[in-house]
């Protein structure tokens, strides 16, 4: 049991009048692009046994020794690449910051407030729940920002919330969320972001892929709803905008390790398009709410240049929701629906 401190009481003021505070969570993101920097973070990240359903006893000495000494060399050059230079933060955490600022401006009028963490690195999640509790905050919800759930996104967020809340007397009372994957409201955000990019461009691509993150074929097998999650965002999302699979096939990227991971992946469609002669075509990644190393650099760096190295004319890369007008008045529209019955 860990240990309860004495001194943790709630703010002096009426204890009984409901406070809401609101947390964006994602993944995380290293501080730097600096050896150490992106070692630390991987450390984390991929020691979380919800991640890496592997025995400690095997995976450790395998993380710790050729992962966490080559992997961190290698995606220095690609941070560098993506590093947002003005804030001198990763664009994962820069975006994130962002959103919960421009949220906050919805919800000043019924005193709730808006913040942001991180699953891995900083901000923490600890911290932040310290931080809504200093202010007096007794109702909160949790907002993963993953549309579509699994064990190794969205439950993990949670396991961190409540492994802190165990160092509390006084709890508050937490929402978490599920997923979103074919809420109306994102996908009309998804269409409407799609289409607005388009549209800066003088031709329309052929073919659209939605490209999802990957996740290892036995954590599905296991039961993880993710790949179900992806599948009925593309179905929605194809309905909303008249378009048929073969014009906007699902993909999976970031494959990691050597596990059979969810197919198709998304080099081995960018080939077969190739082949059947597609000469523009658009990526966009509907699993991200904000664009990160593995939309940046895996999509608008590495298979940029595949597909116009072999014959593609026009990639057009659509950005993800990030902090656009979009994505407010979503996460505004999506926030006010989980806290109902805690504010009139
Ligand atoms: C077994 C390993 C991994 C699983 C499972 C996994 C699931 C998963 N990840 C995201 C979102 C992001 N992942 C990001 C980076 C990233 N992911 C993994 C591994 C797994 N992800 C690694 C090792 C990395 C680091 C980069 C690399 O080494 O290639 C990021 C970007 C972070 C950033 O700093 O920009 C995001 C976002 C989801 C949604 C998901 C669920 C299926
Ligand atoms: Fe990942
Ligand atoms: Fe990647």
């Amino acid at each position: 049991m860990i240990a309860l401190n004495e001194n943790d009481h709630w703010g002096e003021e009426d204890k009984l009048q409901k406070r809401i505070g609101v947390l964006l969570v994602n993944l995380g993101t290293p501080e730097g692009t600096d050896y150490r920097s992106i070692r630390r973070y991987l450390s984390q990240f991929l020691s979380d046994r919800r991640v890496i359903e592997i025995p400690p006893w095997l995976w450790q000495p395998i993380l710790q020794g050729p992962i966490l000494t080559f992997r961190p060399r290698r995606l220095s050059k690609s941070y560098e690449r993506v590093w947002d230079k003005t804030e001198n933060k990763s664009p994962l955490a820069v975006v994130t910051k962002r959103q919960a600022e421009k949220v906050q401006d919805y919800f000043n009028k019924q005193n709730v407030l808006i913040d942001w963490a991180m699953r891995y690195g900083q901000p923490s999640i600890a911290k932040k729940l310290d931080y809504l509790k200093s202010k007096d905050c007794n109702h909160i919800l949790i907002l993963s920002l993953y549309p579509q759930y699994s064990a190794t996104t969205t439950a993990t967020v949670n396991d961190a919330v409540f492994k802190h809340l165990m160092t509390y007397r006084m709890q508050p009372a937490v929402r978490t969320t599920f997923s979103f994957a074919q809420d109306p409201i994102y996908i009309a955000a998804l269409k409407q972001n799609i289409e607005q990019k388009l549209s800066e461009y003088k031709h329309r691509p052929e073919q659209i892929l939605l490209s999802f993150h990957g996740l290892p074929q036995r954590y599905v097998n296991a039961g993880d709803p993710y790949e179900q999650d992806c599948q009925a965002t593309a179905t929605a999302l194809r309905l909303a905008m008249g378009k048929t699979e073969p014009e906007m096939p699902l993909v999976y990227q970031s494959r990691f390790g050597p596990d059979k991971w969810l197919e198709p992946n998304i080099t081995d469609i960018i080939e077969k398009s190739l082949q059947q002669g597609i000469k523009r075509l658009a990526v966009v990644a509907p699993g991200f709410m904000a664009d990160c190393l593995e939309t940046m650099d895996e999509i608008n760096h590495e298979y940029r240049h595949l597909f116009m190295s072999k014959g593609g004319e026009e990639f057009m890369y659509i950005p993800c929701l990030n902090d656009s007008l979009i994505a407010i008045n979503m996460l505004h529209k999506l926030i006010t629906k989980e806290i109902q019955g805690w504010i009139s």
